[in-house]
């Protein structure tokens, strides 16, 4: 039994948005009060019962920054293991019709150049949707 419960491990969607403005892409500091308090993270949040990532990402962002997304691609799936469960980030690289954010839970918004994404204290799951953005933007030159 204890080798089941084990082996069951809970994993958890998060989908996520990396929002790209004017050439810039949006960081959000976590708040204080949550898990990983004061790291970097892209919006977005844990999916509910019933829903598709896509569902989850526009709550999530609608919720967080109280705007609407539209989604441009998809990156690759990460997983970051927590000891007591797995996060499995999901990714979207997505726009936004306005930048007047009405911030809800994060510290703060930065807007950066994706070459200074690295210079942020990110929670360890993001270096490889990072990574893989790199990559994402390579691919488009
Ligand atoms: N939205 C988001 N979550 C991330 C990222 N990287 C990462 O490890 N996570 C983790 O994924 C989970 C997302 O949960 P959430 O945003 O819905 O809510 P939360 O912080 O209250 O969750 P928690 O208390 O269960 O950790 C958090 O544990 C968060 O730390 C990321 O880039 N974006």
């Amino acid at each position: 039994m204890i080798e089941v419960l084990v082996s069951e491990k809970l994993v958890v969607r998060v989908p996520c948005a990396v929002i790209e403005h004017n050439g810039k892409v949006l960081a959000g500091q976590r708040s204080a009060a949550l898990s990983f308090p004061l790291q970097w993270e892209f919006p977005g949040g844990k999916l509910e019962k019933g829903e598709t990532d896509e569902q989850a990402l526009f709550r999530e962002i609608m919720e967080e920054l109280n705007v609407s997304v539209e989604i441009i691609d998809k990156l690759p799936e990460t997983s970051k293991d927590q000891g007591w469960r797995e996060i499995v980030l999901v990714p979207f690289v997505c726009k936004v019709d306005t930048i007047d954010f009405i911030l809800t839970e994060h510290e703060q918004i930065l807007w950066l150049d994706p070459d200074d994404l690295p210079t942020l204290d990110w929670t360890e799951a993001d270096l490889n949707v990072i990574k893989n953005y790199y990559d994402y933007l390579a691919a488009k030159i």
